[in-house]
């Protein structure tokens, strides 16, 4: 069973459809690349997943637990650590990490926040409040609250925001073991060289629909035969103007271009 479950997934909001039909599956020890442009329905999705906003329609699951049906069992196997974390001000890193052990009902949660807050190099800041910490150390500070649960599905937007070169090592390393632990991961990013580096499955999103969701192995395959770099960064321009070639005028598209979208159209319906 997969660890997070999205299906017939739309979300619509003051009449205009963010997205639209949108399904995908993010099996245990997978790291999903969530990839579109802005306003494709990335943070839409991500907020539906962790029960923030409710679906216009479709179910989304976490560990079996609908979203919506059973909130609390899906939140407790989840963590979802938005791109402007919302921490309080006046308390201290010790403080929060205490507070999220005590919401998620953890009991002698101090050794694993103590080393939670060394790998994060957190460890001398322990006594600072959050207003007082910088953009990347208050980003540090709610990845820690987010894995203090040890949590199965792992939710992360834009997760490399203000972090410093030791800071993304620390995480996309640790990304990495806890997919190897048997995590499920999704990564929102428009930093697609970090995607490409570090995730296996990706679903480029557009307009409010999947253009690709697979293997990142199996979409860079299927591009290599157009004989370009199958870099992720090439790919995602590749799909994304997809669309607009063609609602635009079809016929004006050079017949190299009409190759290329051939390519991206049979992985498309690959796993969709
Ligand atoms: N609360 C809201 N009320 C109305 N429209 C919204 C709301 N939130 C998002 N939208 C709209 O839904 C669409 C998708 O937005 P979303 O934030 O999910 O995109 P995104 O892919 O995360 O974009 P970005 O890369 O810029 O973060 C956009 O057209 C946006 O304007």
């Amino acid at each position: 069973m997969p660890v997070i479950e999205v299906a017939d997934f739309h979300k619509v909001y003051d009449g205009m459809a963010a997205v639209e039909g949108l399904t995908f599956q993010v099996g245990a020890g997978e790291i999903l690349g969530l990839v579109g442009p802005n306003g494709a329905g990335k943070t839409t999705t991500m907020r539906a997943l962790s029960g923030l906003i409710p679906p216009t329609r479709g179910d989304l699951s976490i560990c079996g637990h609908d979203v919506q049906c059973e909130p609390i069992a899906a939140k407790k196997r989840l963590a979802y650590i938005p791109d402007d974390p919302q921490l309080f001000p006046d308390l201290t890193v010790a403080e929060h990490l205490a507070f999220a052990a005590s919401a998620y009902g953890i009991s002698n949660a101090d050794e694993r926040a103590a080393e939670l807050a060394e790998q994060f190099a957190l460890a001398t800041r322990w006594r600072a409040t959050a207003g007082s910490l910088s953009r990347g150390m208050r980003q540090k500070l709610a990845i820690c609250c987010g894995y203090l649960h040890e949590p199965d599905a792992i939710l992360f937007d834009e997760p490399l925001t203000g972090l410093d070169p030791h800071g993304i090592r620390t995480l996309k390393e640790s990304i990495r073991t806890r997919a190897r632990q048997g995590a499920a991961v999704v990564i929102s990013s428009h930093l697609l060289a970090m995607v490409e580096d570090i995730c296996t499955h990706v679903l480029i999103l557009d307009h409010g629909q999947s253009r690709f969701f697979g293997p990142l192995g199996e979409l860079k395959a299927s591009y290599l035969s157009t004989e370009e770099s199958a870099s992720l960064e090439n790919i995602f321009f590749l799909a994304t103007q997809t669309r607009l070639n063609r609602s635009s005028d079809d016929s004006s598209s050079a017949p190299e271009e009409h190759g290329k979208q051939e390519a991206v159209s049979s992985v498309r319906v690959r796993r969709m």
